[in-house]
């Protein structure tokens, strides 16, 4: 495999270790059937090389590699393996059914590696590169060696490594910042100076593999491209041990997004990066941070006002890459306490309603009271606002204020205050619990003998903080009329539909005056 240039643009191989460093994480193993789903959907990506797993490490490593070899179209198909003979062997014979197989093999160099880690002299890890690197090429062709803890090695020392390991045949060139300690001018930095240093560097390619444990894994894996490497090890989601790896979507979306900064070209299709990313989350049962880059659930959403507004004039005001591209359906605008009127007449259109400007004004304000005390504000919920907001439009007898005490302790009693012709008038009444007390206050300050068939409750979403739209079906004189109220608080709306039944039926008897029910 050789680093090609597309027009002005230089090839950067993407290489995935989702099924291998990926689920390093703890708590982040897959199941055989899981990781060849994910192996598939990252082969058909255009994943140029995916790391299946370490076969020395167990049967189950051993069996995911063997099959995810032998299942791949295009992608290489890598394992890993320590500089140990039984681990290279093991590695072999797992992706020798790929058609593109490769070996990769590492070792510490820094100091505290050699000293804690390996307990070897830097002479010596040098002559186990030469044998190492020497017996895996004997296997395969593709051959890449990885100097763990590369950042933290100095750099005549790292130099001699790469020059042992690239004249034992070695393809491919990993210096990974294996603890996430690097910055990315010093990352940068090491590749060119390896680069330059090294006699036949040319003759591989080198490679970047990131840790986030200071959040840089993305900017320096950009940082080590820059620098000279053209291979990016990365994961989907950014699994990976520890803080994880530097997330794939992030990269790939990067360079395809800042094409004026980065003049790098990559074989991955984004469309297909929705689908993996949730696949892995799935599989590993690390769920993805609603703020994640790319793909997040909030990376094209917006609830802000502001952002909405300016999201319907211009999408590209507040999006810089178009969510179909990375294989998301649409941006979408929440709705919610930070929500402006653009984008709230916007979302009835879209369920289809057209209010007038002073129902729309009424609406408006009870949308933003709802989403003050709801976290979340879903359509069904605006649809049962806008209903209830028709439902009493025109309505001279309405509801301006409750307080139910309720409990154990009893009785019941509802306060309740309600605007009649534009007067106020409260009254208490206690009940048989909150709803009869709520009624009863009613009743009281609207005497009336229209009788209750029916109450019913039910939850206009999931959650305690659901809307309740009640229905109440009132009966006088032959005659039957059922209101609609929701609210989040249930007694709130079951006074509210008690009043536009009541409200209905004093229409339906033409007298527009539900004190005139008494006389049925
Ligand atoms: C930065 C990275 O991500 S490196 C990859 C890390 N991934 C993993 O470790 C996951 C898979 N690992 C495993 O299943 C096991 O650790 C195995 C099978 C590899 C080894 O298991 P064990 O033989 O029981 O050894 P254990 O894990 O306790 O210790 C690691 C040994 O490997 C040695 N070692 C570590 N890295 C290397 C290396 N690159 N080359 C050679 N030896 C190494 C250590 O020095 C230690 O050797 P010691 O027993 O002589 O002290
Ligand atoms: C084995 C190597 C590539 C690694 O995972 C690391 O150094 O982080």
């Amino acid at each position: 495999m050789t680093a090609s240039q597309t027009a002005d643009k230089d090839q950067v191989f993407i290489f995935d270790t989702t099924l291998r460093d990926g689920e390093q994480s703890p708590g982040a193993s897959m199941t055989l059937d899981e990781k060849l789903q994910i192996a598939d959907i990252l082969d058909e990506m255009g994943v140029d090389i995916i790391e299946a797993g370490f076969p020395i490490a167990s049967n189950g490593d051993f069996e995911a590699v063997s099959e995810i070899a032998k299942q791949a179209k295009t992608s290489v198909i890598a394992g890993l393996a320590r500089a140990i003979h039984a681990d290279i062997d093991r590695c072999a014979e797992a992706v020798k059914h790929a058609e593109k197989g490769r070996i990769h093999t590492f070792v510490s160099t820094s100091p505290i590696h050699l000293q804690f880690q390996m307990n070897k002299t830097e002479e010596q890890v040098l002559d186990i590169i030469t044998d190492t690197v020497t017996r895996a090429r004997n296997l395969i062709g593709d051959v890449e060696w990885s100097a763990m803890d590369a950042t933290r090695t100095p750099i005549d020392y790292l130099c001699r490594c790469v020059e042992a390991a690239i004249k034992c045949g070695a393809t491919t060139i990993n210096l990974p910042d294996t603890v996430g300690y690097a910055t990315p001018d010093e990352y940068k930095k090491m590749f060119a100076d390896i680069i330059e240093r090294v006699p036949n560097s040319d003759k591989a390619i080198f490679s970047v593999h990131c840790h986030d444990d200071l959040g840089l894994a993305v900017a320096n894996s950009l940082a080590g491209v820059a620098g000279g490497a053209r291979q990016i090890e990365c994961t989907i989601n950014g699994l990976g041990e520890r803080a994880g790896n530097a997330a794939l979507e992030a990269i790939v979306m990067a360079i395809r997004t800042r094409s004026d900064a980065l003049p790098y070209a990559s074989n991955v299709d984004p469309k297909f990066l929705t689908r993996a990313s949730k696949l892995v989350a799935g599989a590993s049962g690390f769920a993805v941070q609603h703020n994640k880059a790319i793909v997040g659930k909030n990376a094209f959403a917006h609830e802000s006002g502001i952002h909405q507004d300016g999201m319907l004039k211009n999408a590209e005001t507040y999006e810089i890459m178009r969510p179909e591209d990375v294989g998301v359906k649409a941006t979408s605008l929440v709705m919610g306490k930070h929500s402006g009127r653009h984008a709230f007449k916007d979302k009835l259109k879209e369920l289809g309603y057209e209010l007038g400007d002073n129902a729309l004004q009424d609406a408006f304000r009870r949308f933003k009271d709802l989403a003050d005390r709801k976290k979340h504000v879903y359509d069904e919920d605006i649809e049962a606002l806008v209903e209830d907001e028709i439902s009493i439009a025109g309505e001279n007898t309405k509801v301006i204020a409750l307080t139910v005490i309720a409990g154990t302790g009893g009785p019941q009693k509802a306060i309740l205050t309600m605007d009649i012709d534009g007067r106020h008038e409260t009254r208490e009444a206690t009940g048989d619990g909150p709803v009869d007390a709520t009624f009863n206050a009613i009743k009281a300050i609207v005497p009336h003998e229209a009788t209750l068939q029916l109450y019913q409750v039910h939850a206009v979403t999931e959650g305690t903080d659901a809307q309740a739209e009640v229905s109440v079906r009132l009966e006088a004189d032959g005659r039957i009329a059922t209101g609609k109220g929701a609210d989040t608080d249930t007694l709130v709306a079951s006074a509210r539909a008690y009043v536009s039944a009541m409200n209905k039926l004093a229409m339906r008897q033409q007298t527009g005056n539900p004190g005139a029910l008494k006389a049925s």
